[in-house]
């Protein structure tokens, strides 16, 4: 497969590892408990906490704006310690407990919305990273494409079953279902870590540890290159440059 040769790329998305469509059902089932939450929440924090239109709204922000300040920090913390699964079940469990806390329990929204902002902002971190070590580079926009198209697809499918729900039942069989995605998302993150562990790949790797194997790949991708260019040289071949860390 070459840069050169596009339907060998477009071909070879077949090939995509199990651990990248674990990486999407994660991306469908978690970002469903954030964004049409947040796209329905003002209402509920006015119904439930009394809350006026202005603090209501507030509270709406709260999750982007910590995203803002947070993200560069977490996403350095997470290049600094690696564990992208531990960080990212991490953050699928934090965010059941915010909608736990919002479902079930009646302490002020700036609680679970400031844990829920911590979470979001982690799982970004995380999971995002994680296709750059499934995929091959030249594939990566394909890859990130296929992300987002199922991402959005995901939601707005699940948009419109939030809109039943809400309609139907109210807010608190909402919540409901918003931790029920979640849990889907944290049984896919279990079977991630299982087979990411069963097949040896670097995403729960320490970071020292996935530096050494990177390494290790990368300077056997070097020697097997100066083999390969010895026979072009002699019998005029094209060498394999693909970059795959995980089959
Ligand atoms: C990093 C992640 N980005 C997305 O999910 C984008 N596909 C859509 C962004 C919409 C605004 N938050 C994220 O936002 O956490």
């Amino acid at each position: 497969m070459t840069l050169e040769d596009p339907v060998g790329l477009v071909l070879n998305v077949r090939h995509f590892p199990p651990s990248l469509y674990c990486v999407y059902a994660i991306c469908v089932f978690y970002y469903v408990a954030v964004f049409p939450f947040i796209a329905a929440a003002q209402l509920f924090f006015e119904s439930k906490y009394n809350l006026s239109p202005q603090w209501a709204n507030a509270c709406n922000s709260l999750v982007y704006f910590m995203s803002a300040i947070l993200s560069p920090l977490l996403g350095y913390i997470v290049d600094r310690t690696g564990r992208n699964i531990y960080w990212l079940i991490g953050s699928i469990m934090a965010t059941i407990l915010a909608h736990a806390l919002l479902a079930f329990v009646f302490i002020h929204p700036i609680v679970p919305l400031v844990i829920m902002g911590i979470a979001y902002s982690i799982l970004a971190a995380s999971l995002w990273p994680m296709v750059a070590f499934l995929v091959p580079k030249q594939l990566l926009g394909t890859a990130y494409g296929l992300m987002q198209a199922i991402q959005n697809l995901g939601l707005a499918v699940m948009n419109i079953f939030t809109g039943l729900i809400l309609d139907s039942y109210g807010y608190f069989l909402l919540e409901i279902f918003f931790i029920v995605s979640l849990e889907i998302a944290l049984l896919a993150a279990a079977f991630l870590y299982i087979w990411n562990s069963i097949k040896g790949g670097v995403l729960n790797d320490s970071t020292s540890v996935r530096g050494k194997r990177l390494e290790e790949i990368q300077s056997k991708r070097v020697s097997s290159r100066s083999v390969n260019s010895t026979i072009n040289a002699l019998v005029s071949t094209t060498s394999d440059d693909d970059q795959t860390i995980e089959t």
